[in-house]
């Protein structure tokens, strides 16, 4: 196909007429360099987000575009739900594979409009959104006002929206995504990370995220996998990887939990929302979350507090029994962080030293644990 090079290089690799079953994505992959190894060997569920998470030059760019066909690794075998991408027989060449890539600076052609670069592409794809479904992509991610614009006249964060937006014209059945908030201010980094949550629930869409940022982690992934040094460390869910003792969360000194729970009222007299986590109940300011909706909690270690009894007279809304599990010093900071075992469900809280020793906690103490923050995630 004579555009692809071209395609490729505006981060635009969607042109799969095959359908396939994306629920999984197993790959072993070895590739060299001159002074750099990749070499994993995983399998991961594909739904919702699976964030790939590691220090610069692990090699999680590397990883993305062996998975998308950009790179030919050495050894190579990639399969995604019931497709084969690549083994030792074969080859799926990018163009023919349903990804979506959107990279660190959205890559959108400066001549044309933004409803322009929109539609780049679209028509080769075999499975491109019909009219309707393309009207409903601007709208998730309010590019409405900007359809006239080029790209030399959006902000950083609009650019990245349209370029999200581009990939998604295509109907990938995969959807990469390589650092796409690296260069954006944090209010930015918000607004799309919000797009993102919709286009998780609304349109059900897998993603593999790459991501230095832990607060873009705990919001967005389902699924994490933590690299190093060209190998992959361990993954498993956000739950999981947030509460192991190595995390790199704690490394990063953001150690935070993440909790999912179910909307048991949606907003209560003091317009607050009641979720149930395994027994435990939040209370949380009012979100407009359906009952029976599934909430995500993301608390972070130092919002919790821990007490030997249960305050009568505080204004913490969440104060939950609770037992420690462990309890890691953290020398650096002169905190501990104490992994604690709540009805069904575990969370952590940093404390400081001192204040481990004068409550005399050990693995086993029961407390009570406060929580003086915690926000809805979706
Ligand atoms: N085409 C290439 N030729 C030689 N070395 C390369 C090539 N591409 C990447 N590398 C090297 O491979 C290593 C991994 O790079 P990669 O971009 O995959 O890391 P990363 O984890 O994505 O980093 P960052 O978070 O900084 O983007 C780096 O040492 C990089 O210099």
């Amino acid at each position: 196909m004579e555009n692809n090079s071209k395609l490729e290089n505006t981060g635009i690799l969607i042109l799969s007429a095959s359908e396939f079953n994306a629920t999984q994505l197993e790959a072993k992959v070895q590739l060299e360099y001159a002074s750099f190894k990749l070499a994993v060997d995983f399998k991961v569920p594909l739904k919702g987000v699976v964030a790939i998470y590691g220090p610069s030059g692990c090699g999680k760019t590397t990883l993305l575009r062996c998975l998308a066909g950009l790179e030919k690794a050495s050894y190579g075998e990639v399969t995604i739900g019931d497709q084969v991408w690549q083994n030792d027989k074969m080859f799926v060449r990018p163009h023919e594979r349903s990804v979506g890539f959107v990279f660190q600076d959205g890559g959108l052609l400066a001549h044309l409009t933004v409803a322009e670069n929109l539609n780049f592409g679209r028509k080769r794809a075999a499975q491109a959104l019909d009219e309707k479904q393309c009207r409903d992509v601007i709208s998730l991610l309010g590019l409405e006002p900007l359809l006239t614009s080029r790209p030399a006249e959006l902000s950083g964060g609009e650019a990245q929206r349209v370029a999200i937006g581009r990939a998604l014209f295509l109907n990938p059945q995969l959807l990469i995504m390589d650092e796409p908030l690296a260069s954006l201010d944090s209010l930015n980094k918000d607004k799309i990370l919000s797009h993102l949550d919709q286009l998780k629930q609304q349109a059900d869409q897998p993603m593999i995220y790459v991501s230095h940022s832990a607060s873009e982690i705990s919001r967005l992934a389902d699924y994490v996998i933590v690299m190093d040094q060209g190998e992959i460390q361990y993954h498993g869910t956000i739950e999981t990887v947030a509460a192991r003792q190595d995390s790199p969360f704690y490394q990063a000194q953001q150690p935070f939990s993440v909790l999912f729970g179910q909307v048991v009222d949606p907003c209560n007299q003091f317009k607050l929302s009641v979720i149930d986590v395994d027994g435990d109940q939040f209370m949380v300011p009012d979100l407009a979350l359906e009952q029976g909706r599934t909430a995500r909690l993301h608390i972070d270690a130092k919002d919790v507090s821990l007490a030997l009894s249960r305050s009568q007279d505080s204004s913490i809304l969440n104060i939950f029994k609770a037992s420690v599990v462990t309890i890691e010093q953290l020398a650096h900071c002169g905190h501990c962080l104490v992994k604690l075992s709540l009805a069904q469900s575990e969370l952590l809280a940093l404390i400081s030293q001192y204040s481990c020793e004068q409550l005399s906690l050990a693995p086993g103490s029961v407390v009570f644990a406060q929580i003086k923050a915690v926000s809805i995630l979706k």
